[in-house]
């Protein structure tokens, strides 16, 4: 489904909304709530918006246990970590007890080691299957979602749930939910905006398949479990 908004303080009432009701679903069906966040800059006025009062009130966030779909592969205190800005403007700010908080990061141990004990930790929690309650994702002008960049090995992995590696097109490493686990998720949300999404978003919603080009082409729910919240200038082609 896709929800389209002039308004971007909109879009982040309805996403607000949302994760509400799937908090709310999840916790009375199951006793608690799993969440993969996502980073980047998009997140960040749904995230102020949880953080306060009437949302923040309507969650029962001693029931959730929250995760990443990826990460940049720098400590807590990096200003590029997606972990660090969902602390400063979301997780500090609410009640979530801090051992049910999982950033994609740790002291000592490289990247590799981390995914496969990041994958450990998502068998403890999640269902058998491996079914997040939500996944949270953003898309990059070039069509990447979560950490799966055009023309990278992980977008080809089905096996693990967790990997790491290697982008050289940011000389970083790079952690992420792999495909299979994010399409097992009872439902995405896509929060996409600004006029330089438009042809990336053209392209994953309606161009044709070419995954390598376009990885949020690999995005593969039913329509009733994705939502892409979008601004009038990202779906202007679509
Ligand atoms: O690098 C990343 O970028 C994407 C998109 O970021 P945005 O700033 O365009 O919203 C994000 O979804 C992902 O989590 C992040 O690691």
């Amino acid at each position: 489904m896709i929800k389209r908004f002039n308004d971007l303080q909109q879009l982040n009432v309805e996403a607000a909304a949302l994760f509400i009701q799937a908090a709310n679903d999840a916790i009375t069906q199951n006793g608690y709530f799993t969440v993969a966040l996502t980073g980047g800059s998009s997140p960040i006025g749904l995230y102020q918006l949880l953080a306060q009062a009437p949302y923040r009130d309507q969650v029962q966030w001693e029931n959730v246990y929250v995760f990443w779909g990826d990460e940049r592969w720098v400590p807590l205190d990096d200003e590029r970590s997606n972990a660090r800005m969902a602390l400063t403007t979301l997780l500090k700010h609410v009640p979530v007890p801090e051992e049910q908080v999982f950033p994609m990061w740790a002291d000592g141990v490289s990247p590799q080691e981390f995914a496969r004990e990041y994958e450990q930790t998502l068998r403890l929690h999640l269902q058998p299957d491996g079914c997040f309650d939500l996944i949270l994702l953003g898309m990059g002008p070039d069509g990447h979602t979560a950490s799966w960049f055009p023309h990278t090995d992980v977008l080809h992995e089905r096996n693990k749930w967790v990997a790491a590696y290697y982008l050289d097109a940011q000389d970083m490493y790079r952690i992420t939910l792999t495909v299979p686990i994010v399409n097992r998720a009872s439902h995405v949300a896509v929060i996409a905006y600004g006029a330089n999404k438009a042809d990336a978003l053209y392209e994953v919603l309606k161009g044709a398949p070419n995954i390598e080009h376009y990885p949020a082409q690999l995005l593969d729910r039913a329509d009733e479990q994705i939502t892409w919240f979008v601004d009038e200038a990202a779906a202007s082609r679509v």
